[in-house]
């Protein structure tokens, strides 16, 4: 097993003539916590989007557990165990939050969510999305449609969920945006517990977070790596202040 589980070789991503991620290297520790930060407009959703599968690069590669990735689908990645997390619409309204979790389960198993599912697999992934549900804290809200949960705990459900696919890496598109500072924090402690025995890759806004439970920070800046390193370092660069500076962060 290589020590970094995602390398990232000249990542490029031009559209039209714009270049918005231009030849990135990037090493993804296995088992770190690792923030995308920069200022406004830096290329971190594209980086992300490329990393999870949702555009696909102009040039460079990435690397999975060793497997050239650069060419395949997010359902393909997904399968491997490189999960992308908070896609509000990736839960069902309708549905109740422990029927989200198990039908997250029985994806994984690759059984299928009919009428005809055998009681006894029902009874077992039923105990198995209760305990992420308590995992999460919101095992009291097992049987509340989804629809009916306050943004705060969908994203707990959210969580749930990913978790419930076992995934090697979750990849996270700023997971605390538009939240309170209440569910920001419980947020937080999410991630970081559930990021124990996996890797997280996260775009985040909310620097106090990033220096709260992330190991490492690459900083992007016109589409290229300005800086990395952990927190406390990349935060004294002068040229990272500089380009939030100019970036009319304060
Ligand atoms: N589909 C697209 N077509 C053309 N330009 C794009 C497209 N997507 C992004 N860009 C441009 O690429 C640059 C990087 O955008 P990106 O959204 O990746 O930045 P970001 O760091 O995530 O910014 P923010 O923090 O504001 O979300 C921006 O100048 C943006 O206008």
């Amino acid at each position: 097993m290589t020590a970094n589980v995602l390398e990232i070789e000249g990542l490029t991503k031009r559209f039209g003539d714009f270049v918005a991620v231009g030849g990135v290297d990037l090493a993804i520790r296995r088992g770190s916590i690792h923030a995308l930060i920069g200022p406004n407009g830096a290329g971190k959703t594209t980086c992300f989007n490329l990393l999870t599968k949702f555009l696909t690069p102009t040039s460079g590669t990435i690397r999975f557990d060793g497997r050239d990735i650069t060419r395949s689908g997010p359902a393909s990645i997904a399968r491997m165990g490189l999960v992308r997390s908070f896609q509000i619409s990736a839960v069902f309204n309708a549905m109740t939050a422990l029927e989200n979790v198990m039908l997250a389960l029985q994806r994984k198993r690759g059984e299928s969510y009919d009428f005809w599912t055998r009681r006894s697999v029902l009874a077992r992934n039923r105990g198995e999305a209760a305990e992420h549900l308590d995992s999460v804290g919101i095992a009291h809200l097992a049987d509340l449609p989804a629809g009916a949960l306050s943004y705060g705990h969908r994203r707990a459900l959210e969580i749930a969920t990913t978790l419930a696919l076992d995934p090697a890496v979750i990849l996270l598109d700023e997971p605390t945006a538009g939240m309170g500072a209440e569910d920001v924090g419980r947020i937080t402690r999410l991630i970081h517990d559930a990021a124990r025995g996996r890797t997280v890759v996260m775009v985040e806004h909310n620097l106090g977070i990033v220096s709260e439970i992330c190991d490492d920070v690459t900083v992007l800046s016109r589409g290229q790596i300005l800086a990395r390193g952990d927190y406390a370092s990349v935060a004294v660069d002068e040229r990272v202040v500089e380009a939030y500076l100019g970036g009319g962060h304060a």
